[in-house]
Protein backbone atom coordinates (compact mmCIF):
# COMPACT_ATOMS: atom_id res chain seq x y z
CA UNK A 1 0.00 0.00 0.00
CA UNK A 2 1.06 3.76 -0.69
CA UNK A 3 2.57 5.72 2.33
CA UNK A 4 0.46 9.10 2.04
CA UNK A 5 2.24 10.42 4.77
CA UNK A 6 4.94 9.52 7.15
CA UNK A 7 6.51 11.64 10.07
CA UNK A 8 10.38 10.29 10.80
CA UNK A 9 12.15 10.59 14.52
CA UNK A 10 9.94 14.09 14.98
CA UNK A 11 10.74 16.20 17.36
CA UNK A 12 8.82 19.02 18.50
CA UNK A 13 9.45 21.68 21.35
CA UNK A 14 7.45 24.72 22.34
CA UNK A 15 10.38 26.33 24.01
CA UNK A 16 13.49 25.45 21.81
CA UNK A 17 15.20 28.39 23.69
CA UNK A 18 14.93 26.88 27.32
CA UNK A 19 17.90 24.49 28.38
CA UNK A 20 16.22 21.69 29.12
CA UNK A 21 13.01 21.97 26.95
CA UNK A 22 10.16 20.30 27.48
CA UNK A 23 9.32 18.02 24.05
CA UNK A 24 5.66 18.14 22.94
CA UNK A 25 6.61 15.13 20.36
CA UNK A 26 9.88 13.22 21.06
CA UNK A 27 10.98 11.14 18.59
CA UNK A 28 7.50 9.81 16.77
CA UNK A 29 7.52 8.33 13.97
CA UNK A 30 4.16 7.30 12.33
CA UNK A 31 2.93 6.45 8.83
CA UNK A 32 -0.64 6.19 7.38
CA UNK A 33 -0.90 4.35 4.47
CA UNK A 34 -3.51 5.04 1.62
CA UNK A 35 -7.09 3.96 2.19
CA UNK A 36 -6.67 3.27 5.56
CA UNK A 37 -8.19 5.03 8.80
CA UNK A 38 -5.80 5.23 11.51
CA UNK A 39 -6.84 6.85 15.07
CA UNK A 40 -4.13 8.64 16.94
CA UNK A 41 -5.49 8.41 21.29
CA UNK A 42 -3.82 9.58 24.31
CA UNK A 43 -4.44 11.73 27.01
CA UNK A 44 -4.65 15.32 27.40
CA UNK A 45 -1.20 16.67 26.86
CA UNK A 46 0.12 13.38 25.46
CA UNK A 47 0.76 15.40 21.96
CA UNK A 48 -2.08 14.74 19.87
CA UNK A 49 -2.97 18.23 18.94
CA UNK A 50 0.67 19.33 18.24
CA UNK A 51 0.95 16.02 16.09
CA UNK A 52 -2.25 17.36 13.97
CA UNK A 53 -0.18 20.63 13.70
CA UNK A 54 2.75 19.42 12.13
CA UNK A 55 0.76 16.87 9.95
CA UNK A 56 -0.92 20.04 8.40
CA UNK A 57 2.01 22.05 8.68
CA UNK A 58 0.79 24.78 11.27
CA UNK A 59 4.07 23.80 13.08
CA UNK A 60 7.47 22.24 11.75
CA UNK A 61 9.83 19.56 13.62
CA UNK A 62 13.08 20.90 14.95
CA UNK A 63 14.33 17.36 14.36
CA UNK A 64 13.38 14.80 12.03
CA UNK A 65 10.81 14.91 8.25
CA UNK A 66 7.27 15.14 7.60
CA UNK A 67 6.48 13.36 3.94
CA UNK A 68 2.92 13.61 3.07
CA UNK A 69 1.89 12.64 -0.68
CA UNK A 70 5.22 11.97 -1.53
CA UNK A 71 6.62 15.30 -0.58
CA UNK A 72 8.92 16.36 2.34
CA UNK A 73 6.76 19.06 3.80
CA UNK A 74 8.34 22.63 3.84
CA UNK A 75 7.39 26.42 3.53
CA UNK A 76 7.40 26.67 -0.24
CA UNK A 77 4.64 23.31 -1.07
CA UNK A 78 2.27 24.20 2.61
CA UNK A 79 -0.41 25.56 0.15
CA UNK A 80 -0.27 22.71 -2.40
CA UNK A 81 -0.16 20.28 0.61
CA UNK A 82 -2.84 22.09 2.18
CA UNK A 83 -5.24 21.67 -0.93
CA UNK A 84 -5.13 18.06 -0.70
CA UNK A 85 -5.82 18.17 3.07
CA UNK A 86 -9.28 18.33 4.83
CA UNK A 87 -9.75 19.06 8.17
CA UNK A 88 -12.21 18.88 10.74
CA UNK A 89 -11.65 20.91 13.98
CA UNK A 90 -13.07 20.26 17.38
CA UNK A 91 -15.33 23.44 17.57
CA UNK A 92 -18.17 23.00 15.26
CA UNK A 93 -19.10 26.63 15.62
CA UNK A 94 -15.85 27.92 15.09
CA UNK A 95 -15.55 26.60 11.44
CA UNK A 96 -18.69 27.95 9.70
CA UNK A 97 -18.16 31.24 7.32
CA UNK A 98 -21.45 30.82 4.89
CA UNK A 99 -24.80 31.85 6.09
CA UNK A 100 -26.48 28.70 4.70
CA UNK A 101 -25.11 25.21 4.62
CA UNK A 102 -24.65 25.58 1.16
CA UNK A 103 -22.65 28.59 1.18
CA UNK A 104 -20.77 26.70 3.79
CA UNK A 105 -19.70 23.78 1.72
CA UNK A 106 -19.23 26.52 -1.32
CA UNK A 107 -16.67 28.70 0.69
CA UNK A 108 -13.26 26.79 0.13
CA UNK A 109 -14.22 26.64 -3.16
CA UNK A 110 -15.04 29.63 -4.30
CA UNK A 111 -11.45 30.81 -2.65
CA UNK A 112 -9.61 28.12 -4.76
CA UNK A 113 -11.50 29.65 -7.92
CA UNK A 114 -13.43 26.36 -8.79
CA UNK A 115 -15.49 27.30 -11.69
CA UNK A 116 -19.14 28.23 -10.69
CA UNK A 117 -20.99 24.86 -12.44
CA UNK A 118 -18.25 22.96 -11.05
CA UNK A 119 -18.79 24.55 -7.41
CA UNK A 120 -22.36 23.80 -7.56
CA UNK A 121 -22.27 19.94 -8.60
CA UNK A 122 -19.30 19.39 -5.65
CA UNK A 123 -21.75 20.96 -3.34
CA UNK A 124 -24.13 18.65 -3.50
CA UNK A 125 -22.23 15.72 -4.08
CA UNK A 126 -20.32 16.38 -0.69
CA UNK A 127 -23.50 17.24 1.14
CA UNK A 128 -24.94 13.85 0.06
CA UNK A 129 -21.93 12.32 1.11
CA UNK A 130 -22.67 13.23 4.64
CA UNK A 131 -26.50 13.11 4.26
CA UNK A 132 -27.15 16.77 4.32
CA UNK A 133 -28.58 17.58 1.33
CA UNK A 134 -31.96 18.51 2.60
CA UNK A 135 -30.34 21.31 4.48
CA UNK A 136 -28.82 23.47 1.55
CA UNK A 137 -30.85 26.22 2.58
CA UNK A 138 -30.56 26.25 6.51
CA UNK A 139 -28.64 28.23 8.33
CA UNK A 140 -25.74 26.12 10.16
CA UNK A 141 -26.28 27.71 13.18
CA UNK A 142 -29.85 26.14 13.70
CA UNK A 143 -27.89 22.91 13.59
CA UNK A 144 -27.29 20.21 15.69
CA UNK A 145 -23.66 19.68 17.01
CA UNK A 146 -23.58 16.36 15.43
CA UNK A 147 -24.58 18.10 11.92
CA UNK A 148 -22.31 20.98 12.19
CA UNK A 149 -19.54 18.43 12.21
CA UNK A 150 -21.08 16.58 8.84
CA UNK A 151 -21.45 20.09 6.94
CA UNK A 152 -17.79 20.57 8.07
CA UNK A 153 -16.46 17.50 7.13
CA UNK A 154 -19.03 18.29 3.54
CA UNK A 155 -16.78 21.33 3.45
CA UNK A 156 -13.40 19.26 3.61
CA UNK A 157 -14.81 16.45 0.82
CA UNK A 158 -15.93 19.38 -2.17
CA UNK A 159 -11.89 20.11 -1.65
CA UNK A 160 -11.50 16.73 -3.55
CA UNK A 161 -9.11 15.96 -0.43
CA UNK A 162 -6.64 12.48 -0.70
CA UNK A 163 -6.48 12.88 3.53
CA UNK A 164 -8.90 13.85 6.08
CA UNK A 165 -7.86 14.43 9.39
CA UNK A 166 -10.36 14.75 12.45
CA UNK A 167 -8.91 16.72 15.07
CA UNK A 168 -10.99 15.64 18.25
CA UNK A 169 -13.64 16.47 15.62
CA UNK A 170 -16.55 14.70 18.03
CA UNK A 171 -15.51 15.53 21.42
CA UNK A 172 -17.93 18.43 21.94
CA UNK A 173 -20.62 16.25 20.50
CA UNK A 174 -23.66 14.74 22.34
CA UNK A 175 -23.15 11.21 21.92
CA UNK A 176 -26.08 10.78 19.32
CA UNK A 177 -23.83 13.72 17.58
CA UNK A 178 -20.83 11.79 18.02
CA UNK A 179 -22.25 8.36 16.60
CA UNK A 180 -23.69 10.61 12.98
CA UNK A 181 -20.29 11.84 12.81
CA UNK A 182 -19.01 8.49 13.16
CA UNK A 183 -21.44 6.67 11.10
CA UNK A 184 -20.90 9.18 8.44
CA UNK A 185 -16.72 8.77 8.26
CA UNK A 186 -17.55 5.04 8.39
CA UNK A 187 -19.79 5.61 5.27
CA UNK A 188 -17.31 7.62 3.63
CA UNK A 189 -14.69 5.26 3.43
CA UNK A 190 -16.81 2.16 2.05
CA UNK A 191 -18.24 4.87 -0.53
CA UNK A 192 -14.46 6.43 -1.29
CA UNK A 193 -12.15 4.81 0.08
CA UNK A 194 -10.62 8.08 1.53
CA UNK A 195 -7.80 7.73 4.02
CA UNK A 196 -8.36 9.25 7.45
CA UNK A 197 -6.82 10.11 10.70
CA UNK A 198 -8.53 10.39 13.18
CA UNK A 199 -6.88 12.14 16.67
CA UNK A 200 -8.86 11.53 19.34
CA UNK A 201 -8.96 10.74 23.04
CA UNK A 202 -11.83 8.31 22.58
CA UNK A 203 -11.38 5.13 22.45
CA UNK A 204 -14.87 4.28 21.70
CA UNK A 205 -14.21 6.38 18.49
CA UNK A 206 -10.61 4.56 18.06
CA UNK A 207 -12.30 1.15 17.96
CA UNK A 208 -13.48 1.60 13.91
CA UNK A 209 -10.44 2.49 13.03
CA UNK A 210 -7.98 -0.27 10.79
CA UNK A 211 -5.44 0.84 12.99
CA UNK A 212 -4.38 2.42 16.29
CA UNK A 213 -1.39 4.79 17.74
CA UNK A 214 -1.33 5.21 21.47
CA UNK A 215 0.74 8.33 22.61
CA UNK A 216 1.92 8.99 26.14
CA UNK A 217 3.73 12.51 27.10
CA UNK A 218 4.85 13.49 23.43
CA UNK A 219 5.87 9.88 22.58
CA UNK A 220 4.10 6.93 20.94
CA UNK A 221 3.38 4.09 23.03
CA UNK A 222 1.63 1.77 21.02
CA UNK A 223 0.81 0.75 17.63
CA UNK A 224 -1.84 -2.17 16.60
CA UNK A 225 -4.61 -2.98 15.22
CA UNK A 226 -7.77 -2.29 17.46
CA UNK A 227 -8.18 -5.61 19.39
CA UNK A 228 -4.43 -5.52 19.71
CA UNK A 229 -4.70 -2.43 21.66
CA UNK A 230 -7.71 -2.78 23.24
CA UNK A 231 -6.16 -6.62 24.66
CA UNK A 232 -4.01 -4.25 26.90
CA UNK A 233 -7.19 -2.73 28.74
CA UNK A 234 -5.44 -1.72 32.35
CA UNK A 235 -2.67 -0.20 30.54
CA UNK A 236 -4.67 2.09 28.53
CA UNK A 237 -6.57 2.81 31.92
CA UNK A 238 -3.07 3.85 33.82
CA UNK A 239 -2.43 5.97 30.71
CA UNK A 240 -5.49 8.15 31.54
CA UNK A 241 -7.92 6.41 29.04
CA UNK A 242 -11.69 5.70 29.33
CA UNK A 243 -12.06 2.17 27.70
CA UNK A 244 -15.10 1.68 25.99
CA UNK A 245 -18.33 0.37 27.88
CA UNK A 246 -17.83 -3.11 25.94
CA UNK A 247 -14.66 -3.84 27.57
CA UNK A 248 -15.50 -2.31 30.31
CA UNK A 249 -18.51 -4.71 31.24
CA UNK A 250 -16.03 -7.60 29.91
CA UNK A 251 -13.66 -6.24 32.35
CA UNK A 252 -16.25 -6.12 35.74
CA UNK A 253 -17.74 -9.59 34.59
CA UNK A 254 -14.61 -10.98 34.84
CA UNK A 255 -13.72 -9.54 37.91
CA UNK A 256 -16.82 -11.05 39.17
CA UNK A 257 -15.75 -14.44 38.12
CA UNK A 258 -18.02 -14.73 35.01
CA UNK A 259 -16.03 -16.69 32.55
CA UNK A 260 -15.89 -14.75 28.75
CA UNK A 261 -13.93 -16.18 25.35
CA UNK A 262 -12.59 -12.79 24.82
CA UNK A 263 -11.98 -8.96 25.15
CA UNK A 264 -15.18 -7.56 23.30
CA UNK A 265 -15.02 -4.66 21.28
CA UNK A 266 -19.02 -4.73 20.82
CA UNK A 267 -21.98 -4.84 22.95
CA UNK A 268 -22.82 -6.95 20.75
CA UNK A 269 -20.15 -9.53 21.32
CA UNK A 270 -20.13 -9.53 24.67
CA UNK A 271 -24.21 -10.36 24.65
CA UNK A 272 -23.50 -13.35 22.41
CA UNK A 273 -20.49 -14.68 24.27
CA UNK A 274 -23.00 -14.75 27.66
CA UNK A 275 -25.46 -15.99 25.46
CA UNK A 276 -23.41 -18.70 24.42
CA UNK A 277 -22.01 -19.69 27.22
CA UNK A 278 -24.29 -19.02 30.17
CA UNK A 279 -27.83 -18.52 29.59
CA UNK A 280 -27.91 -21.08 26.08
CA UNK A 281 -28.61 -24.80 27.44
N1 LIG B 1 1.17 26.67 22.40
C1 LIG B 1 1.85 25.98 23.33
N2 LIG B 1 2.86 26.54 24.04
C2 LIG B 1 3.54 25.84 24.96
N3 LIG B 1 3.30 24.54 25.26
C3 LIG B 1 2.30 23.94 24.61
C4 LIG B 1 1.52 24.61 23.61
N4 LIG B 1 0.59 23.74 23.13
C5 LIG B 1 0.80 22.58 23.78
N5 LIG B 1 1.80 22.69 24.66
C6 LIG B 1 2.32 21.61 25.55
O1 LIG B 1 2.72 20.52 24.72
C7 LIG B 1 2.34 19.29 25.32
C8 LIG B 1 1.46 18.51 24.33
O2 LIG B 1 0.25 19.22 24.16
P1 LIG B 1 -0.84 18.88 23.05
O3 LIG B 1 -1.84 20.00 23.05
O4 LIG B 1 -0.17 18.54 21.78
O5 LIG B 1 -1.49 17.57 23.66
P2 LIG B 1 -2.93 16.95 23.42
O6 LIG B 1 -2.76 15.48 23.57
O7 LIG B 1 -3.50 17.44 22.15
O8 LIG B 1 -3.76 17.51 24.63
P3 LIG B 1 -5.17 18.25 24.63
O9 LIG B 1 -6.16 17.21 24.26
O10 LIG B 1 -5.30 18.75 26.02
O11 LIG B 1 -5.05 19.38 23.60
C9 LIG B 1 1.63 19.62 26.62
O12 LIG B 1 2.59 19.50 27.66
C10 LIG B 1 1.23 21.06 26.45
O13 LIG B 1 1.21 21.73 27.67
Amino acid sequence: MDKILSLKNVNYTYTPDQPDSRYAVKDVTIEAFDGEWLAIVGHNGSGKSTLARLMNGLLFPQEGTVHIFGLAMNEKNIWEIRSRLGMVFQNPDNQFVGATVQDDVAFALENNGVPYEDMVKRVEHALQLVKMEQFVDHEPHHLSGGQKQRVAIAGALALHPKLLILDEATSMLDPQGREEVLQTVRELRETTGLTVISITHDLEEAMSADRIIVMNDGQKYAEGIPREIFSSGNKLTELGLDLPFSLKMTHLLRQEGVQLMDEHMTEEELVNDLWTSHFNN
